[in-house]
């Protein structure tokens, strides 16, 4: 048996939380040989339900369940934490865009920043669910700074699984079938799900569709998912995006399948003119617990277009949080 990885889940006692917790603790994300000790962080007036939460955890008896730790502490929340997974901050609601919340939520993830910075594993990786993801994970990454920039990244995995589900219904196949998917950008209306690339058993997408539905329904519907789910559900995402979370995780610690990619919001290196530093979604391929940009995808003047209206917006993100980027 492995030893136990310490994962950190903050926001634990809300509605990502609750359906996230499980499955980490099933082994659905670190695979079924590797014990887990969970780190449950969220904010003083919830730890009575992180409790309950807690006790739950421990009926489901889970083999590979080490340990639960409930918190208020951020510095024991990221005690030598391998893994964290940063959910706890404010849910958008109807009409509001996703940076809405930037004022809301970005203090929580320059305190974590620095709390990771102080007591988690030097090798600890970061994926930033709380929102606007890209922007709170450039504001943890740049409060971090004894760790690598490439530890911190930002969930687009719900966006890119969304994405592959419109092509696969508007073609007739099952996701099974689609491959390469690449969001561009940011986790937000300006994020770019580009059909250029992805393959559609072994198919080019965007040429089994017209430029039309495109252009007017499929990018559309991917940007504006995550407000429909809010307009019909009164709350926003929470199974999806617990999904999406263990994907994410499980891609960067096990390896992404063949030749295959998946979108991950990373550290930009200057790979296909984004500008370095920004948390930019990109294709990345995961081997040995590392992701590397795919490079040499090919980019046309309208995804050129859109790439560069996602980076803008991200540009603006980090001016309007200058105060919080050490
Ligand atoms: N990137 C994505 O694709 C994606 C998808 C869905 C939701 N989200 C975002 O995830 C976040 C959480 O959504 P939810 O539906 O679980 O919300 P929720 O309100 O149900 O839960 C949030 C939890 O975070 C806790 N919290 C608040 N401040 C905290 C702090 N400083 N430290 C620790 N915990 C804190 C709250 O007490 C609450 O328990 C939101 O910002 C939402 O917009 C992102
Ligand atoms: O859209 C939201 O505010 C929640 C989440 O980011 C989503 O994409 O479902």
């Amino acid at each position: 048996m492995k030893q136990p990885v310490r994962v950190t889940v903050t926001g634990a006692a809300g509605q990502i939380g609750y359906a996230l917790l499980f499955r980490i603790a099933s082994g659905a994300m670190l695979g079924d040989d590797q014990p887990v000790i969970l780190h449950l962080l969220d904010i003083t007036p919830a730890m009575d339900a992180l409790q309950g939460v807690r006790m739950e955890l421990e009926d489901c008896a889970f083999p590979l369940l080490a340990g639960v730790v409930c918190t208020d502490d951020p510095n024991v929340g990221f005690k030598d934490a391998d893994y964290a997974l940063l959910v706890g901050a404010r849910p958008r609601g109807p009409g509001m865009e996703r940076k809405d919340l930037l004022e809301a939520n970005a203090a929580i993830f320059s305190v974590q920043g620095k709390a990771i910075d102080q007591n988690a594993s030097k090798n600890i990786k970061v994926l930033v669910v709380g929102n606007p993801a890209n922007t709170n994970a450039l504001i943890a990454q740049r409060n971090a700074p004894s760790i690598s920039p490439r530890n911190f990244t930002a969930m687009t995995r719900l966006d890119h699984n969304r994405a592959m589900t419109q092509i696969a219904i508007k073609t007739g196949k099952t996701v099974n079938d689609v491959t390469n998917m690449t969001i561009w950008g940011n986790h937000s209306a300006t994020q770019y799900p580009d059909l250029f690339n992805a393959k559609v058993s072994g198919q080019t997408a965007s040429d089994l569709v017209d430029q039309a539905w495109l252009e007017g329904d499929f990018i559309p519907t991917v940007q504006q998912r995550g407000a429909a789910i809010i307009k019909a559900r009164g709350a926003s995402s929470a199974a999806s995006a617990a999904n999406a979370a263990i994907g994410h995780v499980r891609s960067w610690a096990l390896g992404t399948e063949g030749d295959d990619w998946v979108s991950m919001g990373v550290y930009s290196d200057g790979s296909y003119g984004i500008a370095e530093g920004l948390i930019y979604s990109f294709p990345c391929r995961c081997k040995d617990g590392e992701w590397e940009i795919v490079q040499g995808v090919e980019v046309n003047d309208f995804s050129r277009a859109k790439m560069q209206a996602s980076e803008q917006e991200l540009a603006e993100e980090r001016d309007g949080v200058k105060h919080l980027l050490p």
